[in-house]
């Protein structure tokens, strides 16, 4: 058996833990997947190095609409697959040796571990590891719906569809989520053929209502959607096809697909850590169950030396979350009497999607009830891209700013953003919210740039007030 004074349990979130301040105490990082987890090598940062050249690609209609013919002669898969993942891997691999080799303080074990005590794990090949204080920063993983032919190797996860050995030429997407959005987008505007099965009546359903609406419309302008479709079996065809059959208002149908893609979700990995044997609560989603201080709690009360974070024990399956959360962890270990909460009170996200979603706060479902329940006067804006310059020059027609705000204070309770750039121009409001600006002070206490695209949430938030305005600017 191993003492340290630490011991981390993924190698994502949970790698930024080991500053400089651990320098001469022992530390133990496990992780048996690849080291740097979800974000870097399956995640976030891939994911968003195909949908940028997808941008490029399937620009074509907007192009021509604006004037200009384009055409995309050839999608090199291999080419982009290779670019991603040499720079990814060579991360992964640079981090991980870095870790394994250069940090004499410092042991990884690249294997899976489980807990056998509140503070003692046993790694896969039998190693026992105990610590002073344990971080879990095991994250999620994806989830496969229970259906005849769900093992076979032409249906994928996020996990593995980014490496394939080539463009899928008819691809079958289950989900109408994140992951569903984003590769429906990829693999559409690469050229092939994308059908997307969704049990629902829309796409992105946990979002603010017109976001869902139109952005199911706009998917389904790009590829085929087939909405309130569940799908009943896969079964490999003799030429190594996928014949699925689906179910429908419309009664069962056959689809030959090349590949599936499930994107049906991901469930924390706190099963695999056998977290019962330690004693720890958990949620009923099966996340460990944390305080803000990311204390994980046994029979309601915090284990001392025990923490949590990321999508092992969070509601927002979100790498700017998990960040925070990682921020807020290292300070408390090291700071015991002086522990520092986490705030999850406007977590922002964007589904980088064409086109793109960004969105923070309530939605108009959430913000009604809120509204009834403050007694506020709750008022709804939606701005269209297309009201602005710049949306003229773009000839855009699906773009657009949604604000929810109190109507006398002109307090933002949500904002939600459709079009291009939406994660960027939302950050503002992100802003305004965190920091307590009011939407009036927002919209006249400064310049906005003309004619950007800002302007279209400088309308907006003069939009949600009739009455005049302050004039003015700070002298
Ligand atoms: C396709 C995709 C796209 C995404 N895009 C975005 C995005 O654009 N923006 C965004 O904010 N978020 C995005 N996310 C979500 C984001 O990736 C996660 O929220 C984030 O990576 C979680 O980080 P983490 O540190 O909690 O877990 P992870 O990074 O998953 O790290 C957990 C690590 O623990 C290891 N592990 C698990 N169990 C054990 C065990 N028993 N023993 C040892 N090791 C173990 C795993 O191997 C893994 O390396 C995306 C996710 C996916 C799947
Ligand atoms: N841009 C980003 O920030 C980003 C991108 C990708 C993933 N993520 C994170 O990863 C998480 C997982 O992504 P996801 O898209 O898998 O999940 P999701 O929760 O966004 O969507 C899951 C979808 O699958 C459907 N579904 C669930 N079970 C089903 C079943 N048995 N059969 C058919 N459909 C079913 C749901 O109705 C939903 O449409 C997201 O919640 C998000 O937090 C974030």
């Amino acid at each position: 058996m191993t003492h340290y004074d630490l011991a981390i349990i993924g190698s994502g979130s949970g790698n930024s833990l080991i500053t400089p301040e651990w320098d001469g105490r022992k530390v133990a990082v496990i992780d048996g997947g690849t080291f740097g987890g979800t974000c870097l090598n399956v995640g976030c940062i891939p994911t968003k190095m195909f949908v940028y050249p997808a941008q490029l690609a399937g620009s074509t209609e907007e192009a021509a609409r604006l004037g200009v013919d384009l055409r995309v002669d050839s999608v090199r898969w291999e080419e982009i697959r290779d670019r991603i993942f040499g720079r990814i891997d060579a991360i992964s691999e640079g981090g991980r040796r870095y870790r394994a080799e250069q940090l004499e303080n410092v042991t990884l074990y690249s294997e899976y571990v489980r807990f056998t005590g509140s503070r003692r794990l046993e790694t896969a090949s039998g190693q026992e590891i105990t610590a002073d204080q344990i971080v879990i920063a095991a994250g999620s993983r994806p989830v496969l719906p229970d259906i005849p032919g769900i093992d076979l190797p032409q249906v994928h996860t996020s996990d593995t569809v980014m490496r394939v050995e080539k463009l899928p030429g008819r691809i079958l997407i289950l989900g109408g989520g994140y992951i569903a959005a984003e590769f429906g987008f990829v693999f559409s505007a690469f050229g092939s053929q994308v059908t997307m099965a969704v049990r629902s009546g829309a796409l992105l359903r946990a979002q603010d209502e017109t976001v869902s609406e139109r952005f199911t419309a706009a998917a389904a302008a790009q590829w085929d959607v087939r909405l309130n479709h569940t799908v009943d079996s896969l079964a490999e065809n003799a030429d190594g096809s996928v014949r699925a059959v689906l179910s429908g208002p419309a009664g069962p149908a056959e689809l030959d697909v090349d590949l599936v893609l499930v994107a049906t979700g991901r469930t924390p990995n706190t099963d695999r850590l056998d977290v019962q044997a330690a004693g720890f609560d958990v949620e009923e989603d099966g996340r460990l169950a944390v305080d803000e201080y990311q204390r994980v709690h046994s029979a309601g009360q915090p284990v001392p030396g025990i923490w949590a974070l990321g999508d092992v024990s969070s509601e927002h399956q979100l790498k700017h979350v998990a960040n925070h959360e990682a921020r807020v962890v290292s300070h408390n270990l090291l700071h015991p009497n002086e522990l520092q909460a986490s705030s999850h009170r406007f977590v922002p996200a964007a589904v980088f999607s064409q086109p793109q979603v960004a969105s923070v706060g309530l939605t108009e479902a959430q913000a009604r009830d809120y509204a009834a329940e403050e007694g506020l006067d709750l008022v709804t804006v939606v701005q269209d891209y297309g009201s602005t310059a710049y949306g003229w020059a773009m000839e855009d027609t699906t773009g657009f700013v949604k604000l929810l705000a109190d109507r006398s204070s002109g307090r933002l309770l949500g904002a939600h953003i459709m079009g291009h750039e939406a994660s960027m121009l939302l950050q503002p409001l992100v802003q305004a919210m965190v920091f307590g600006l009011d939407a009036y002070t927002m919209a006249r206490g400064q310049y906005w740039i003309h004619p950007a695209l800002t302007e279209v949430v400088e309308n907006a938030l003069l939009s949600l007030n009739s009455k005049p305005q302050s004039t003015g600017l700070q002298p």
